[in-house]
């Protein structure tokens, strides 16, 4: 659509500038996206996303306004794709900018640029981000112990403008994150241009004098209230703003600021452990250990390198499992995502190697898993097996062991976490980690909860392994009356 319109525009040499910036910028937007499409690397800036689907959502359709009161011929311009993107892998995208990548049937809703303004709040929440430094394109966290992704190449492109900062400030609203709601406001105010029309203008002084008003501030609020009234004499006043906003500002027990809605995860310290900050008790981390995996099962095993990230359950890294070749294969094969190894020649010694390690029946493991996390990309936390009692049959098909090969490096964020027992993996292109969901008495495991944190900058592509129980009993056999013993490696 951004060809055939581009060419029109040429065509016509009837452009206003308005219209010539607007095109400009989605055709090097554009050009952004089917790029990373390619090469895998671009739109890896949570703000490179937002803005692409903020262009598509409002400058298309500002575009397309300007032109059809220009001329009817724009009916002649295909409303075809946006962003060309409909050879996207079939990996499942758990994202807010793979969202805009598969919607290319369509100009992208107000709803989708809702969700990527959400998108951006989760990431500021999750990684505790500076919102300021953000609106100006920058990664940066607010607390020492967070994320602190500074380099250069990690700087979106684009700033935010006034209507990208209120659009998240109102945003932050309806979450009900007061304090970064106003923040995002004032980032707002300090980008008011003569682009912005007086409507958002007043909305932003009639919020910000609201906000004054709750703090206890109020000369501040008056003087707010005066400038939105100024501008537009008509709008609610702060006491009207309405009934519904002033709900849902008690609903947080009076206290302003306070964030009470977890994007994912059910405890406090998920966001922690993504941010990595370290929670364990110094008397458990005492005890872990790297070794050098010996087996004479396999002569493929030579140096196997073995990180403990957990006693019991045993939770283990495998350092340079993978090679580059073999994550190039499992990568390409990824389509469809789920497939069978035992075809392909290199997956066959990816297995044998698995197999020497775990001591599990590699014939009985399920197929390859291939995720690609786009930015804000994240697996809600989870079991991987279900939760049974020992007084009902034992399902064959339970999950009793997970392995998940890291094929790729993530710029920043997207680590593997197990919130009950405080441990954090992160993702290094060639390790793996895996570890026993059911305890040697069939019973799934409580403490093997787990999920994946969003993705910040970049991209994160795993490949899952999960082992069901039925195949596993010579190998790894149960026993119902012994309900202290766990699985381990090898
Ligand atoms: O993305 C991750 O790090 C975890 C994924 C996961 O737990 C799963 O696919 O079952
Ligand atoms: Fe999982």
């Amino acid at each position: 659509m951004i060809e055939s319109l581009s060419e029109y525009l040429v065509s016509e040499v009837v452009l206003n500038s308005r219209l010539r910036r607007l095109t400009d910028n989605a055709m090097s937007l554009n050009s952004l996206a089917l790029k990373e499409d390619t090469e895998g690397s671009l739109l890896g800036h949570p703000l490179d996303v937002y803005l692409l689907i903020r262009r598509m959502a409002i400058d298309w359709k500002e575009v397309k306004d300007l032109l059809r009161t220009k001329d009817q011929r724009l009916s002649d311009v295909q409303m075809r794709q946006i962003g060309g993107h409909s050879n996207h892998t079939n990996a499942v995208n758990v994202t807010f900018g793979a969202k805009l990548v598969s919607s290319s049937q369509q100009i992208i809703t107000n709803k989708e640029l809702n969700d990527a303004a959400i998108g951006v709040i989760n990431l500021v929440n999750t990684y505790d981000l500076d919102i300021k430094s953000l609106a100006n394109g920058f990664i940066r966290s607010k607390s020492s112990s967070g994320a602190e992704v500074t380099s250069h190449e990690n700087q979106s492109k684009l700033a935010l403008n006034t209507f990208d900062c209120y659009l998240i400030g109102k945003q932050s609203f309806d979450n009900k994150e007061y304090l970064n709601a106003k923040q995002w406001l004032k980032e707002a105010v300090h980008r008011l241009d003569d682009m912005t029309s007086d409507e958002i203008i007043a909305d932003i002084f009639n919020y910000l004098s609201f906000f004054e008003q709750k703090i206890g501030k109020p000369s501040e609020a008056q003087k707010y209230k005066r400038l939105s009234v100024a501008i537009k004499p008509d709008i609610e006043t702060n006491e009207l703003i309405s009934e519904s906003k002033e709900r849902s500002v008690n609903d947080t027990n009076g206290i302003f600021g306070v964030k009470d809605k977890p994007i994912f995860g059910l405890s406090a310290n998920v966001y922690q452990l993504c941010r990595g900050e370290r929670l364990m008790n110094d008397s458990i981390v005492s005890k872990l250990m790297c070794f050098y995996l010996n087996t004479t099962k396999t002569p493929i095993l030579t140096r196997i390198k073995v990180e403990e990230m957990y006693k019991s359950p045993q939770i283990v890294v495998i350092h340079d499992f993978l090679s580059e070749y073999e994550t190039q294969t499992i990568i390409s094969l990824a389509q469809p995502s789920v497939f069978w190894d035992r075809q392909h020649k290199p997956l066959q010694t990816i297995s044998r190697r698995i197999g020497a390690i775990t001591g599990l029946n590699m014939n009985f493991a399920d197929e390859y898993n291939v995720i690609k996390y786009s930015v804000g990309g994240y697996a809600d936390d989870h079991y991987d097996g279900y939760r049974i009692t020992l007084n009902i049959s034992w399902p064959v098909w339970q999950r009793m062991a997970t392995w998940i090969n890291y094929l790729s490096d993530v710029g920043a964020g997207g680590a593997t976490v197990f919130p009950l027992i405080n441990v954090t993996v992160w993702p290094t292109k060639y390790s793996a980690v895996f570890w026993y969901t059911l305890d040697k008495s069939g019973e799934l495991n409580g403490q093997t909860l787990h999920g994946g944190c969003p993705v910040l900058v970049g991209r994160k592509w795993i490949a899952g392994k999960w082992f069901p129980w039925m195949g596993q009993e010579f190998r790894k056999p149960c026993d119902p009356y012994d309900r202290q013993s766990r699985h381990y490696i090898q």
